[in-house]
């Protein structure tokens, strides 16, 4: 049994005042569910939000993370940071992180390794631009993607990681895959897994739908049968629209 793990990808959104409103509107709402919940919000909320949560339900995950133990890195947090103040899940190879900052799948698969060897669960995003899927190459990109974004991994390891499917068309765009496309996409994923790892693991591995998912399409998507819960953008900045897919 896979439970469904919806996570809000805040981005570069909300100052601490902000973050506390939304998680003050948020925190009592939650806890009769039965998905695992997840606000993966800036750097500079993380502290304040884990604070404010505490005894909820809610989970802490960060946005991104250094491969590096400790060092010269000037701007760059490491994964003991967030350990520290309670950072459960971080996600690693978002799009726009290989898009604006040139993250190869060399780096997102340095990032994963440190992340589970420090005992953070990264949720591994992949996903294909629009020309790939006109190209007819979503298949082969988020094959590369996983080969290369899990490899050196080890089974035990592989349990503590998400995938989030994100066709980057779909991101903010207000365009979604049709919940069949991308269950057949998430289908294959799966079927990479297995390929590289086994039966068992890929039955239990999660795979996230992400890409301009509301409350009006979270339940359609939800109920498709390799999707496994939602990794979210813009919805997750406001209360009401958040609640509706956790609730979907
Ligand atoms: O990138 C996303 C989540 O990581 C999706 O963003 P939107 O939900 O705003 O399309």
């Amino acid at each position: 049994m896979r439970i469904p793990i919806i996570a809000g990808n805040w981005k570069m959104n909300k100052n601490n005042d902000e973050a506390l409103h939304l998680v003050n509107e948020l925190k009592n709402e939650v806890n009769d569910t039965d998905v695992e919940v997840v606000l993966c919000c800036p750097f500079t909320a993380l502290s304040e939000v884990k604070k404010a949560t505490e005894g909820t339900k809610i989970k802490l995950g960060a946005q991104n993370m250094h491969w590096e133990e400790s060092g010269a890195y000037t701007g760059e947090i490491s994964a003991d940071m967030l350990l520290n103040i309670g950072v459960e899940y971080v996600i690693i190879g978002h799009s726009e992180r290989r898009q604006y900052f040139n993250e190869t799948d060399e780096i997102v698969n340095k990032k994963v390794k440190k992340a589970l060897e420090k005992g953070l669960k990264p949720i591994l995003c992949m996903g294909e631009t629009l020309e790939e899927r006109e190209g007819e190459k979503t298949f082969e990109v988020v094959k590369r993607q996983a080969i290369k974004g899990l490899e050196g991994i080890s089974n035990d390891d592989l349990e503590k990681v998400v995938i989030a499917y994100e066709p980057i068309w779909a991101i903010g765009t207000g365009k979604t895959a049709s919940s069949s496309d991308a269950n057949a996409v998430i289908a294959y994923i799966r079927d990479v897994v297995k390929e590289l790892y086994n039966d068992t693991i890929s039955e239990n591995i999660r795979i996230q739908y992400g890409g301009s998912v509301k409350a009006s399409n979270a339940s359609e998507i939800m109920m498709e049968e390799d999707i496994d819960g939602a990794l979210v953008g813009g919805a997750s900045l406001e209360a009401e629209a958040f609640l509706g897919i956790v609730r979907f």
